[in-house]
């Protein structure tokens, strides 16, 4: 657990980056911290590994004031990531991830062990370890940046907009890994963005900040969707919010019926039932089946787009397991808006 009590920045320039924060960031989950620019989030985070320091007020990870630890050996126990992946460009990507191993006195072997290891554990071939930071893509270059956050296994993780430089595809898929890794690894994570999908999708719990470094709403995501605590909030999540709880909804407890039969449109399958289209007379419409783990947002759009409506569902390997009518979507994400509400 991280946890701030009554802390505040003043720079020396008469700024206040943040004002009276008391905030528990829980073990094990990811805490986003969210807010336009300038409203306090890579301070509040760089204090945590006093990269900055409180002007007053107390933070403490794992229990113990982090005031009272040396600022170095704190640094090399917290794994920090940036948006530039901030990797030395005269080291190999290899020695770029066992830097803190070798700082902690690991030996040279056993820090490279490490590396090459980790490289596997965010997606990387072999080969990237030979090659120097400038010799990868801005993504390939992220994946090393968390590499080399992890190699000293901290529990804690400080990340700062570490996916802002890439292209919106290359964005999903690291997010998508993080999330995996996050499965595995239970790390304490604190990760700043100013995308508020970024900050659904990843978050256990999102903190919300204003202009001044002022706290305004921290809870867990469909929380914050549901019941924003005032008009910033609100207006901060933008015109989509009620979509956005949807996102966080799996179709998975929705219910299914046989594939219609007969009418104008059929639902085309190959041999082993994989849906191909829908199909009427001469036309097709390509479908796209979904799986009980997709979203009731990714649903509600299928229904959408479909000519009839309906949504084909699929099983693990592809294979029709029957239909959703867009009623029925509907219904569960009315139901599933009121479970937060009531909550
Ligand atoms: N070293 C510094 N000296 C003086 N003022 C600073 C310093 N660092 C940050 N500030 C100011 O403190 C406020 C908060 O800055 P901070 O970088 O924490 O915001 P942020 O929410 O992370 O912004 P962004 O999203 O643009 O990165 C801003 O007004 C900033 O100009």
């Amino acid at each position: 657990m991280i946890q701030f009590d009554a802390v505040h920045k003043r720079f020396a320039n008469g700024t206040t980056a943040v004002h009276d924060l008391t905030l528990r960031m829980p073990e094990g989950g990811v805490t986003v911290l969210v807010g336009s620019s300038g409203c306090g989030k890579t301070t509040t985070l760089r204090m945590i590994n006093r990269m900055v320091e409180p002007t007053s007020g107390t933070i403490r990870v794992g229990g113990k004031d982090v005031q009272q630890q040396d600022a170095a050996e704190l640094r090399r126990s917290i794994g920090y990531v940036i948006q530039q992946s901030g990797l030395f460009p005269h080291r190999t990507v290899l020695d770029n991830i066992a830097t803190v191993p070798l700082l902690l006195g690991w030996g040279r072997r056993k820090a490279r062990a490490k590396a090459a290891e980790l490289l596997q554990t965010v997606g990387l071939p072999a080969e990237t370890g030979r090659r120097y930071p400038h010799q990868l893509s801005g993504g390939q270059q992220q994946r090393v940046g968390v590499a080399r956050a992890l190699a000293a296994d901290p529990p804690v993780l400080l990340m700062d907009e570490p996916f802002g430089a890439v292209d919106p595809v290359v964005r999903n898929q690291l997010q998508q890994e993080l999330l995996r890794l996050q499965k595995e690894l239970n790390k304490t994570i604190v990760f700043v963005t100013h995308d508020i999908d970024e900050a659904v999708r990843l978050g256990d719990r999102i903190a919300i900040f204003r202009t001044g470094g002022h706290l305004v709403q921290c809870a867990p995501p469909a929380e914050i969707l549901a019941r924003p605590a005032d008009d910033f909030v609100a207006d901060f999540l933008g015109a989509e919010r009620g979509l956005k709880l949807l996102s966080l909804r799996t179709l998975a407890a929705v219910p299914q019926g046989p594939a219609p039969e007969g009418g104008v449109w059929t639902l085309a399958l190959d041999e082993a039932r994989r849906p191909l289209h829908w199909a009427a007379d001469d036309t097709t419409i390509p479908v796209r089946p979904l799986k009980d783990g997709d979203s009731l947002l990714s649903a509600l759009n299928e229904s959408v787009a479909s000519p009839t409506g309906l949504v084909a569902r699929v099983d693990a390997d592809g294979v029709l397991t029957g239909v959703t009518s867009r009623d029925d979507i509907h219904e569960h994400a009315n139901r599933a808006q009121g479970e937060v509400l009531a909550a």
